[in-house]
């Protein structure tokens, strides 16, 4: 297995390959630096060390992952990662590339779609639907029946009540309660959620 990215996101991923008793082979980051830890070395990508491997885009922005993902998607194939310590109900489906990070419980009938990040501790309730390339953040919690468009990010401890929208590429900030639907693009924050700026269409903040 290899890991595109080499920073943060990268390190809690190789922790979780490790305690799955899995091998990586080493990294690769469009600006290595050579400052990953336990001497794993960390190569400029090429075609040659992507083609027909295992791989897991470990970039914790949903905008930059899902551009290497479409620029290197006909080499590689994708691993789906799951922590011991989380629960996954037998009655949900997890897509590719995607990696669920530990104590994470996922309930009934959820789908989760590609290339997502389901951080730590985080709880999504039963009949969620979260589309591609979607980060929900550590101790973010999603009652049940909510839909989480695609590239969308959930802030660390939001709260999102049942029944909900999260637009495509909408923010959820840290710690938000959020109520109603989201429109698309929006950035949430507070306690009642409110919008206080649109994101730019393929952009971050
Ligand atoms: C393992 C990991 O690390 S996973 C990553 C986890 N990280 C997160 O979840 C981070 C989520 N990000 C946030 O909460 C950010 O603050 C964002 C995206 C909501 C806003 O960021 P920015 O666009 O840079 O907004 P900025 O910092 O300029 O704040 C704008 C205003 O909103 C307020 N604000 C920003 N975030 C929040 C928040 N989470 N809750 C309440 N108010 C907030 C600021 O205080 C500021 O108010 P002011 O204008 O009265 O001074």
């Amino acid at each position: 297995m290899i890991l595109y990215g080499s920073g943060g996101q990268a390190k809690v991923i190789y922790d979780l390959i490790l305690s799955n008793n899995h091998l990586l082979e080493y990294l690769v980051d469009d600006r290595p630096n050579g400052n990953f830890p336990h001497h794993l070395p960390v190569y400029a990508p090429a075609e040659e060390l992507i083609r027909n491997k295992k791989v897991i885009i470990a970039v914790g922005d949903n905008t930059t992952r899902e551009k290497i993902y479409h620029r290197i998607k006909d080499w590689c194939d994708f691993e789906t990662l799951q922590h011991s310590s989380a629960y996954v109900s037998r009655f949900s489906t997890v897509g590719e590339g995607t990696v669920i990070m530990p104590q994470v419980c996922i309930n009934a009938e959820v789908t989760i779609g590609r290339h997502c990040i389901i951080n730590t501790a985080c709880t999504v309730e039963h009949e969620c639907v979260i589309e591609d390339f979607v980060h929900i953040s550590p101790k973010a919690s999603l009652a049940g029946n909510i839909m989480v468009k695609k590239g969308a990010h959930i802030g660390i401890g939001a709260c999102i009540i049942q029944g909900v929208t999260i637009g495509e590429n909408a923010m959820i900030g840290a710690g938000a309660v959020v109520l109603r639907d989201v429109p698309p693009h929006a950035v949430v924050v507070g306690n009642p959620g409110k919008i206080i700026k649109m994101r730019e269409e393929h952009g971050t903040i």
